[in-house]
């Protein structure tokens, strides 16, 4: 099947809150959504990155002119048995993977509406709900962030993440730890940290973590493998695995115990699922991580997070927890056990809401076969 038409949004969607990581503060999504047309069916995609290239090196701005340059060319030339046939399209384009995603997904909304399946049912997912929790960045006391956990806890989430980064690290985990002794927690220090840092980052052992993610490098896998020996804690990767070839070196070094999968970061589900699946080979947990989508990238998220090796609460919280107002009409709202419901609708379940979306869009663009 050939993809008739592509169409792209650059959108602004304020945050109920700003949200700040170790190395940058956002105030709202900019991220691209991605319309295919074909056959008279709409698929509808996300990538969900950011204004500037501080979670890894793409931006609004990256992600645009490489869909436009060069992936929606390739697409609409790509005659697709399958979703599994756009990332072959697009192998000749090196990294800028969440350019590449946010078209992938659409392809997968795409034929799953098409031949009537669910993304769960596509991906192989086991679950029809799937356990959730919050990340919540970094805030301007300790005060401020037991009330912001507070509020989270009282919604009926129960796992909590912590931004983290020096001088933000070892007391903020404590009075939450000391506050909630048995909460599930875990922190992420986005790649703040240096291998100099062990001893440091060993002091987070006595809060009984379920993780510590990210704390060295983006790129780096050989100093996390010698950082590792130094923790009690689990230690888990997320900006590092970026491919299936990053996860494998990854196992084999023994350079994490736990890897937060983002289909997002990877480049699509198809690389996903094949980390997923690695890492169970490998007797490897997995959990499902979050770019703060909008309701089009948290449908995706949902779907993929149904697949049975993830098995600790996944970034996909629902969706007012960053919006006010999303661009679907079918927002997720927590389950009262700390989960979100799978969707079972062709595709990947999001009803967009397309007179929102319109006015969120800040700039437009398409191409036709
Ligand atoms: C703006 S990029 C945020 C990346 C961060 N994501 C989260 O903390 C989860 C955010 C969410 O709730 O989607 C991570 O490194 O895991
Ligand atoms: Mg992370």
């Amino acid at each position: 099947m050939k993809i008739e038409r592509v169409e792209l949004r650059k959108i602004r969607l304020p945050y109920v809150t700003p949200f700040e990581t170790s190395g940058w503060r956002e105030d709202g999504s900019y991220a691209v959504i991605v319309r295919v047309d074909a056959a008279g069916i709409t698929g509808w995609g996300e990538s969900p990155v950011g204004s500037s290239p501080f979670y890894n090196e793409e931006n609004t701005n990256t992600v645009w002119t490489i869909q436009q340059d060069f992936l929606v060319p390739m697409l609409l030339q790509a005659d697709l048995q399958g979703p599994e046939d756009v990332p072959p399209a697009f192998a000749r384009v090196r990294g800028n993977r969440m350019a590449k995603a946010g078209l992938e997904f659409a392809v997968w909304d795409l034929f799953g509406k098409l031949q009537g399946r669910s993304l769960k049912e596509m991906l192989g997912g086991t679950r029809d709900r799937v356990p959730v929790g919050v990340s919540v960045g970094i805030q301007k006391d300790i005060d401020t962030l037991i009330r912001v956990v507070g509020n989270y806890l009282e919604e009926g989430y129960r796992r909590i993440k912590l931004k983290i980064r020096p001088g933000w690290d070892i007391e903020p985990t404590r009075a939450v730890r000391n506050t909630w002794p048995d909460l599930m927690l875990q922190v992420d220090a986005n790649s703040i940290y240096h291998l100099s840092d062990a001893e440091h980052l060993a002091r987070l052992d006595e809060f009984n973590l379920l993780l510590i993610e990210q704390p060295l490098e983006h790129d780096d896998i050989f100093d996390h493998a010698k950082l590792k020996p130094h923790l009690k804690t689990p230690l888990c990767l997320d900006e590092s695995i970026v491919s299936p070839a990053h996860a494998r070196w990854a196992i084999e070094m023994q350079a994490c115990d736990i890897i937060n999968i983002k289909p997002s970061r990877i480049g699509g589900f198809v690389d996903a699922k094949r980390i997923h699946d690695m890492a169970q080979e490998a007797g490897m947990p997995v959990w499902h991580g979050g770019m703060l989508e909008t309701g089009i990238g948290r449908a995706a998220n949902v779907a993929l997070a149904s697949l049975p090796n993830f098995s600790l609460p996944g970034d996909i919280s629902a969706n007012a927890r960053y919006f006010a107002r999303d661009i679907v009409h079918n927002p997720f709202t927590l389950n009262e056990d700390s989960t979100l419901t799978v969707p079972t609708a062709p595709g990947c379940g999001a009803e967009v809401d397309e007179a929102y979306l319109d006015e969120v869009t800040v700039e437009r663009w398409e191409m036709r076969a």
